[in-house]
């Protein structure tokens, strides 16, 4: 150990992270930056996360695995008001909400360390929130926001049932317009139409955006949005006409009092219906308002872009404690008479974290331009501009399936990097991994939502074969038609446009699949079905061109005037990323470009020098992550590097140990040991 002054505090840090601090040859604060995007917005994060932390209000005594499950979610109630007060009295009077953004993942990444799993809040302000400012008329908004902004009431999103979560369009639940009465009456007809899932339904909100087919004039309109109270403001008791409460234990999310919802012929007012797409007038009328039915469909397109960067920096947090761990684990011994090496030495390990820090990055800069690309969008629709949203919606879809599917799978690595201790509960790697596996999952299913992308892309296909122009992220299908494969070139630039030729190569594939199924009879959808497998994959191709060429062209403009090592560092960690990918996707490259097998070498030679070039930096580029303790929650991936002396103290918390001997021991191993039992 060694002991340094860090944030005018005496620390004691393992000697050999200090040894790899020292290696680093980069400017550790201007990767922050640029990661942060810019100066301003670190400077920013910072204070925010000292307002929120430094009262070490987040942290709980008794590890959250010792509570029982009510005990977790009372304990998750009462941290989310103490952070949802900081939040409106303290941050939202410092920063506004037009620099900030009520969701700023800046919040986000403080609940970390307020929360081991979730907070019940979550859905309150990751997803009923977003639907009042996107689904209400300027007057609905006028009532509801300021109300849902100041927590007078709080709320969720209620459209997954116990029978679909996936087709919105086959929701069972009823809202039928009485014109007598001019009010909506919501029922649950069947057991498959119960309302399942919602986050913090359970026991904590007392409103919610309900997903329900609209009834008026005896026409069935389709799925409308519509904002429902469900408990009284004052006791918190459901409403008459409502039954409402808790799942049940989860895989993770196990704060997040996710909740069933079942209502009996209960009323709402007509004004309750989020009118900016749609209306029902008094008498019952229905009108449509918005040009793109799929508008009522805007939440879910937000929160996919968002998913994006939470899995940004779920992988970044998990990368910074198996870095930092495996800096100062020591195993085995590869040559004799020497010391036991840093399990960071070991190229396998090597291979197993590096990619995980390059794609932490390349998920960042993707999330920042999906993120301009949403706002851009957004910004046409209001101008009454609706042809942008399918290259949105097919955009969000892939990027939140392979973001999500990506991260999840290298968590996973990063806890296999950690041996057994990765697998302690105290590492944090199990409870980011449980949270991240689920986002593959919810806000639409990995293969679903790819398949939603594959649909625009048969469509862009067709648009190119007719010659006609196509948007920005399929322009390079134009190239498709070149007969000749160009030769082999293994620059950056060249095995994006390798990897584009793979893209359209495999869209080509399902075409052409699909006009042989019609040849042989069958009617567009069976030949559709029939073509899913490749059409996942194809939409997977694309995705992963997407992000390869976001990621490359981001890198060079955000460090274009950086200095001279943090542009290599940053620009070594995307070749990395495409060398990886390259060496992944063989089969694919051989199949659709000149690849030979003295290129497949040469990659792999590449590759693995490129390992060896970050490896002094390692440490320092997760430091750059710079991720607070309290919010990496983590025994092995704390900025001191004191891995064993945390795990012996968690350890210690550990109730067992509060007494020599227990009570099950008398009570049934002696007999059972003894023959008495
Ligand atoms: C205390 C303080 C804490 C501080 C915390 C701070 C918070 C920060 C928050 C940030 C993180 C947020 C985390 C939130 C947690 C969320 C939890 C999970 C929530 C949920 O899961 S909600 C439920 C989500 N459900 C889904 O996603 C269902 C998936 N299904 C669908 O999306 C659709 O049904 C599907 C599959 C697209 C099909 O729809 P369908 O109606 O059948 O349409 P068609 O297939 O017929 O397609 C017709 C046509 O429309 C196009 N289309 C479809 N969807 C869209 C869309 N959204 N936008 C635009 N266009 C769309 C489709 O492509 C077709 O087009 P064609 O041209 O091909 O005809
Ligand atoms: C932790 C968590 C939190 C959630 N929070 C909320 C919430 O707050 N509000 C809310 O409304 N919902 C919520 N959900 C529900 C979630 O949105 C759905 O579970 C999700 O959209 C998947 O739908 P499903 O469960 O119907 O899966 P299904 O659609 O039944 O999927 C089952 C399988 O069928 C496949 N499949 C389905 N349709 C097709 C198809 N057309 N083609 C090919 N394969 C197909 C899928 O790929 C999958 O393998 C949450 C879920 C989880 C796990």
């Amino acid at each position: 150990m060694k002991i340094k002054m860090l944030a005018g505090k005496t620390i004691e840090i393992n000697v050999d992270l200090v040894k790899e601090r020292a290696k680093c040859n980069f400017n550790i604060r201007e990767v922050t930056h640029i990661l942060d995007g810019g100066e301003k917005n670190t400077i920013q994060r910072k204070k925010i996360e000292d307002i929120s932390l430094n009262d070490g209000q987040s942290r709980d005594v008794i590890p959250e695995e010792y509570l029982s499950p009510k005990e977790r979610y009372e304990n998750a109630v009462k941290k989310s008001c103490i952070y949802a007060r900081i939040i409106k009295t303290e941050l939202m009077n410092m920063t506004g909400l037009e620099t900030l953004g009520f969701n700023s993942p800046v919040f986000r990444r403080i609940a970390d360390a307020y929360f081991k799993e979730v907070t019940p809040l979550l859905a309150h302000f990751g997803m009923f929130v977003p639907t009042i400012m996107g689904q209400c008329t300027p007057e609905q908004l006028a009532h509801w926001l300021p109300r849902a902004l100041n927590f007078e009431i709080v709320g969720t999103y209620v459209q997954t049932e116990l029978g679909h979560g996936t087709f919105i369009r086959g929701l069972e639940t009823t809202a039928t317009y009485d014109p007598q009465t001019e009010e909506f009456v919501l029922h649950s007809p069947t057991l498959s139409s119960y309302k399942w899932w919602a986050g913090g339904l359970g026991k904590t909100v007392n409103y919610c955006v309900v997903v329900a087919q609209l009834y008026t004039k005896g026409v069935c309109h389709g799925v409308h949005t519509f904002i429902v109270q469900i408990r009284d403001e004052e006791t918190h008791m459901p409403l008459p006409g409502i039954r409402v409460g808790d799942i049940g234990p989860k895989m993770g999310y196990n704060t997040g009092d996710n909740g069933f919802l079942v209502f009996n012929h209960h009323r709402i007012p007509r004004e309750n219906m989020m009118m900016k797409n749609a209306q029902v007038l008094k008498d019952g009328t229905y009108v449509k308002v918005a040009r793109h039915e799929k508008l009522t469909y805007g939440t879910m397109v937000y929160v996919r872009v968002m998913l994006v960067n939470e899995m940004a920096f779920n992988l970044a947090k998990a990368v910074t404690i198996a870095v930092r761990y495996s800096a100062v684990r020591r195993q085995s011994q590869p040559k004799p008479n020497q010391p036991e090496p840093q399990v960071l030495d070991y190229l396998t390990q090597q291979h197993k974290l590096f990619i995980c820090i390059a794609t932490a990055h390349a998920l960042q800069f993707t999330s920042d331009w999906l993120y301009k690309t949403f706002t851009s969008v957004l910004a046409d629709i209001r101008d009454d501009k609706i042809d942008t949203l399918p290259e949105l919606h097919a955009l969000s879809s892939c990027l939140k399936a392979i973001c999500t599917s990506d991260c999840a799978a290298f968590i996973e690595i990063c806890r296999f990097a950690c041996g057994g201790h990765g697998y302690m509960a105290s590492s944090n790697l199990s409870m980011i991994y449980s949270y991240v596996s689920a986002t593959r999952t919810y806000e639409g299913d990995y293969t679903v939502l790819l398949l939603q992308t594959a649909r625009f892309l048969v469509k862009a296909w067709e648009q190119v074969e007719k010659r006609r122009p196509v948007t920005s992220t399929i322009s390079y299908l134009s190239h498709a038609f070149d007969k000749l494969k160009k030769p082999w070139d293994g620059s950056n630039e060249g095995i994006i446009r390798a990897f584009q030729r793979v893209a359209a190569g495999k869209i080509s594939a399902c075409i052409n699949c699909i006009r042989y199924h019609q040849k042989s009879g069958k009617d567009f959808e069976d030949a559709w079905q029939l073509t899913t497998i490749q059409l996942v994959a194809a939409a997977e191709a694309h995705c992963r061109a997407v992000i390869y060429d976001t990621y490359y062209n981001e890198t060079i403009r955000l460090t274009a005037s950086s200095s001279p090592n943090v542009k290599s560092v940053m620009e070594q960690l995307c070749t990395l990323y495409l060398l990886y990918w390259s060496l992944e996707r063989t089969g694919d490259l051989l199949r659709f470009t000149s690849l030979s097998e003295k290129d497949i070498f040469d990659l792999q030679q590449r590759y693995e020098k490129m390992l060896a070039v970050i490896r002094p930096n390692a440490v320092g580029l997760v430091d750059a992550f710079d991720i607070r303790d309290e919010i990496l929650n983590s025994t092995l991936g704390a900025y001191d590097g004191r891995v064993y002396e945390r795990l012996m103290e968690e350890a210690l918390k550990s109730p067992l140990n509060a007494e020599p001997v227990n009570s099950s021991f008398h009570k049934h191993l002696k007999p059972f040991m003894q023959g008495k039992l």
